[in-house]
C-alpha cells in the first residue's frame, strides 16, 4: 500500500518529511516521519535509525524538540520516526488514560480480544515500517540501529533483543527496563496481553536480557538522576544494568546529575546516542 506526503521540511541540510498511510499491522491509518540528510550521492544507501518515542507522544515530538537533526546530518544518518500507537480507533476506554491505549501503545501485539485486532506496535515497527521504509527511502537494511525514550526505550531495548541481527546497535533514554515490575507495565501488559504474568515477560527488557543475553550489538543507556518517574520507580534501569552484568553484557549506563525526564534531557545526549550508533553503523 502506498504512503502519501503530509509535510515537508529541510532542516539541517536534508529533509523531514511526514507522512501518512494505511496500515495492515493496526488495520488503522498510521502517520510516521523519516529525515534524509542532504548530498546523499546518486544511488547511495545510508544508515538509519529509529527513534522510538514515549507515552502521550506522535512521530512530532522527538522532531520538535529533540534537536536531532544535526547530528544525523554530521554522521549521514536517516532517523525513522513511528507514532506511538495505533489512530483513528475508538475502542472504549482507549482515549481515557495517558499511559494505556492511544499514544501508549508499548510496542508489542496485544492479544487480548479488545485491542488484539489494532495494537500491534511490535509489528508495524519491525516488520511493516521496516519494509515500507526500504521501499521508499535509500536506506541500507545491513545498517539500522534503534534507540527510545521512556516507553520508546521499552520498545528499542525489547525489539532489539528479539530481533538480534537486526539492529547495529541499542541506546535508550530514561527506558522502562523492567515493565513487568512497575505500574505503567503492569497496567499496560495486563490490559493488552492478559493476566497471566508469564506472557509479559517477553516483552520485558530485563527478563529477555535473563533469558537470552549477552546479545552482539553494544547498549547506551542515560538515566536523569532528578527523573520523577524515576524516583517513582516506573524505569528501574539499575535492574537491566544487574542483568547485563550477570550476563557478560556490554552497556554503557550514564547517570546524568540533575537531569528529570523531558525533552530537555534528551536533547542535551542525543548528539551522544547519535555518535554511540554512527560508530557501529559507519565505516570508521
Ligand atoms: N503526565 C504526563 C506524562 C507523559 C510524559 O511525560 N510523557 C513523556 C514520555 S513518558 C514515558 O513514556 C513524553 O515524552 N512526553 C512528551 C513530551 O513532549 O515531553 C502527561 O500526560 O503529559
Amino acid at each position: 500500500m502506498g504512503i502519501n506526503v503530509k509535510s515537508k521540511w529541510k532542516v539541517a541540510g536534508g529533509i523531514l518529511s511526514q507522512y501518512e498511510h494505511q496500515s495492515t499491522s493496526t488495520k488503522t491509518g498510521m502517520t510516521f516521519s523519516v529525515f534524509v540528510p542532504g548530498d546523499v550521492p546518486g544511488d547511495a544507501k545510508i544508515p538509519g535509525i529509529y527513534y522510538l518515542s514515549g507515552l502521550t507522544c506522535t512521530d512530532e515530538n522527538f522532531c520538535q524538540k529533540a534537536g536531532a537533526f544535526s547530528s544525523a546530518a554530521k554522521h549521514k544518518v536517516a532517523l525513522i520516526l513511528p507514532d506511538t500507537s495505533p489512530r483513528g480507533t475508538d475502542i472504549p476506554g482507549e482515549h481515557d488514560s495517558y499511559d494505556f491505549g492511544s499514544g501508549a501503545g508499548f510496542y508489542l501485539n496485544a492479544t487480548e480480544d479488545k485491542w488484539s485486532e489494532n495494537y500491534r506496535m511490535y509489528d508495524y515497527v519491525c516488520v511493516e515500517l521496516p519494509k515500507i521504509v526500504l521501499d521508499n527511502f535509500p536506506i541500507d537494511p545491513d545498517r539500522v540501529s534503534i534507540m527510545g525514550h521512556s516507553m520508546g526505550g521499552h520498545g528499542a531495548l525489547t525489539i532489539a533483543m528479539k530481533n538480534p541481527t537486526s539492529y547495529k546497535s541499542v541506546s535508550a533514554f530514561a527506558p522502562i527496563c523492567n515493565p513487568s515490575k512497575c505500574a505503567w507495565g503492569v497496567k499496560a501488559f495486563t490490559g493488552y496481553l492478559g493476566a497471566d504474568e508469564s506472557a509479559w515477560l517477553e516483552y520485558d527488557a530485563v527478563e529477555l536480557m535473563k533469558s537470552f543475553g549477552p546479545f552482539k550489538f553494544e547498549i547506551l543507556l542515560d538515566q536523569g538522576s532528578s527523573d520523577n518517574f524515576y524516583q517513582q520507580k516506573q524505569l528501574l534501569p539499575e535492574a537491566f544494568e544487574q542483568a547485563c552484568n550477570e550476563k557478560g553484557q556490554v552497556l554503557k549506563f550514564n547517570m546524568q546529575a540533575g537531569y528529570d525526564h523531558s525533552y530537555y534531557f534528551i536533547s542535551t545526549f542525543v548528539p551522544d546516542h547519535i555518535d554511540f550508533h554512527a560508530n557501529f553503523l559507519l565505516d570508521n
